[in-house]
């Protein structure tokens, strides 16, 4: 085993992940912060394809189109208090809505292709949407940011493992250690403020896809849950980490249904060919008002097609070929483009989807596409709120819901944008690169605000720098305690880890196989299961890089899923039936639940705190 060499790098504001929201972060900081301050990026792969926007995505999903008249940022707003069930931080999702046509502008002056209509505005998917051909939409904003940074300032292929505090104030952020996937490099970044911006969990729950489809995933292979991983263990509060997305997709290949259902417009069916979904609407008015709201939210959605499939209506099927016909309307020429744009919108973003199609001999014209619910994710930034809690903008905070710095968690100096950010969904690519700029840029006035270096623990560091190479030393100690390096007594290799927490939060907390449901003895027991895995984290071996970086990975997720067993443990009703059912609660309780839940880790104790908050309306 190589003996990893240390390097140190002084930085004023550190940029954790290179995804959207870390990108904006960059491009703000850097306009902000211009020659006196030191703004690093740092991604653990390559940033021009890394993240959920590193395949490439067929449409904008958050344009208010304020230049036309299209939207105002309070309509939003309203929008995602209903997809919530109620629950979302409004200040924060206002924040995002007034500014995040500037970001969607930049992008088409970067050169983002955008569809146009005749008269030259943008093509409208639904109402907050705009299409664009997208396959190179990262390596486009990707450029841009490493041309505001410089090539000295952006590092790729380092993970991040560890945050690490103030040696005289824990609860001040000076830095964080990680490695180098590709040379044999612990890094010590030393930061006056960090922004975390590393992407939402996938793979926590054992998957839909397994065996030969292992690895075939909706979210991004990219986001292993370390956005909450490092805030968790310096004490940042959390919210809503009970909350999850459970999306509806193409069944095996996880393509989004977003262009079918609004551009397309077609209609899902059960096995009779009946449209299951006017039947049962009527179901849903026990969950006034959101039940009979427009558009119905997300989770209710998922409730109406899990009920039919539960009652043995399935499978149920997305009616592609009607559509087509139907946009079509007997024009063959149009027929072709409809068909041609179909494609387009799998080979842009989800190509496994076209493959499949291929595979399956499925024409989208001939012949319907199943849909089925996957697996859950845990994700602060699509249809999904789990995160940090965060400071809001001054103007419109609730009272007590600001503390200094737009977008700081409530470790001073560390902040959170994109997937990191709890209480405020429904950013997608566009809102996660403005929240992203909005952490950027108060980053920069808390760096200058706090001008000393935050002082930095040398004993910590040196603890933290074992940590993060102790997989490696575990597997070169005890790798001839057996003759095959799979079945060692002495450790454990991250892939039978990663198999092992799968199937606890499959069958304890709420996954696919449990029906999306659980109850408290059986959250309980799965917390138990779970204390016993996380000891067993302490004998993760390594038999190269690679499987370090997927131990560390293993370790954010174990620290993702103890969160999110927390808090669902601690919200006493199923308020989104279609995320995941409490059997034991299975009522939406308006009256007592419409708050957030938060929580708190205490390093010192090793003990958690989970608690409410109010949930005020503000618009
Ligand atoms: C299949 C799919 C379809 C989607 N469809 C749309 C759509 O049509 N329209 C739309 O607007 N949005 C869409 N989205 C959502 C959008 O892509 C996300 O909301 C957005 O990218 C989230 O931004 P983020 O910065 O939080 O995370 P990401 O963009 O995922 O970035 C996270 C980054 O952190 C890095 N990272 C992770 N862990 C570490 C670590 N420990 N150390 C260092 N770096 C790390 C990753 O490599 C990655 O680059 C879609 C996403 C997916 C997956």
């Amino acid at each position: 085993m190589a003996e990893p060499t240390t390097r140190i790098v002084e930085s004023d504001v550190l940029i954790i992940g290179g995804g959207m929201s870390g990108c904006g972060a960059a491009i703000e900081a850097r306009y902000w912060g211009g020659d006196d301050l030191r703004i690093v990026m740092v991604d653990k792969a390559a940033t021009d394809r890394s993240g959920a926007v590193g395949e490439g995505l067929s449409a904008i999903n958050m344009y208010m189109g304020g230049r036309h008249g299209w939207n105002q940022p309070e309509d939003y707003v309203e929008y995602v208090r209903n997809d919530m069930m109620g629950i979302s931080r409004e200040d924060l999702v206002y924040d995002i809505a007034r500014h995040v046509d500037s970001s969607v502008h930049m992008f088409e002056e970067w050169g983002l292709p955008f569809w146009y209509d005749d008269d030259g505005l943008y093509v409208r998917e639904g109402r907050w949407q705009v299409m664009i051909h997208g396959e190179a939409y990262k390596p486009i904003v990707s450029e841009a940011t490493k041309k505001a940074i410089g090539p000295d300032n952006h590092y790729e292929r380092v993970f991040i493992s560890h945050l690490f505090t103030d040696a005289e104030d824990s609860n001040r952020i000076a830095g964080a250690v990680g490695f180098g996937v590709r040379e044999d490099v612990i890094y010590v970044f030393k930061a006056r403020s960090v922004i975390s911006a590393a992407g939402g969990a996938t793979a926590l729950f054992r998957p839909r896809s397994v065996g030969e489809g292992m690895g075939r995933t909706w979210y991004s292979i990219f986001d292993t849950g370390s956005v909450y991983g490092l805030v968790i263990p310096v004490g940042a509060e959390m919210t809503q980490m009970e909350h999850r997305f459970v999306p509806a997709r193409f069944k095996d290949s996880y393509g989004p249904v977003g262009a079918w259902s609004q551009l397309f417009r077609a209609d899902l069916a059960n096995a009779a060919g009946d449209n299951y979904f006017i039947n049962r609407l009527p179901e849903l008015k026990k969950y006034d008002p959101y039940g009979s709201a427009f558009p119905t939210p997300t989770p209710l959605r998922n409730h109406l097609l899990w009920t039919e499939i539960q009652a043995g209506n399935g499978p149920i099927q997305l009616k592609t070929p009607e559509a087509i016909e139907a946009l079509a309307a007997g024009d063959e020429g149009r027929k072709r483009e409809i068909i041609a744009e179909a494609w387009e919108d799998f080979l842009d973003m989800t190509i496994s989807q076209a493959i499949l199609w291929a595979a399956h001999n499925i024409a989208p014209e001939e012949r319907p596409s199943e849909v089925v619910l996957a697996e859950p994710y845990i994700m602060g930034s699509h249809s999904g709120e789990s995160g940090a809690w965060v400071s809001g903008p001054e103007d419109v905070a609730p009272d007590g819901y600001h503390w200094g710095y737009n977008k700081m968690t409530t470790v001073q100096g560390l902040f959170a944008a994109g997937d990191g950010v709890g209480a405020c969904p429904h950013k997608f690519s566009s809102g996660s690169f403005t929240e992203g700029r909005l952490a950027g840029k108060s980053a920069v006035i808390y760096a200058s605000d706090n001008p000393g270096q935050p002082k930095t623990d040398d004993r910590q560091i040196e603890e933290l720098k074992q940590k993060v190479w102790a997989p490696m030393v575990t597997f070169e100690e005890n790798q001839y305690a057996s003759t095959n390096p799979d079945v060692n007594p002495n450790y454990l290799l991250p892939r039978q880890g990663l198999y092992r927490l799968q199937k606890l939060m499959d069958e304890y907390v709420a996954g696919v196989s449990a029906g999306f449901t659980t109850n408290e003895a059986t959250l309980l027991r799965g917390l138990e299961l779970l204390g016993m895995f996380r000891e067993d984290l302490e004998k993760l071996g390594a038999r190269n890089r690679h499987e370090l970086l997927r131990c560390h990975e293993l370790i954010h997720r174990a620290w993702v899923g103890e969160a999110h067993l927390r808090h669902m443990l601690h919200r006493k009703e199923t308020r989104w039936p279609g995320f995941y059912y409490r059997s034991d609660y299975p009522e939406m309780d308006e009256s007592n639940w419409k708050v957030f839940v938060n929580s708190r880790y205490d390093a010192e104790k090793g003990e958690w705190d989970v608690f409410t908050r109010p949930c005020p309306q503000v618009f």
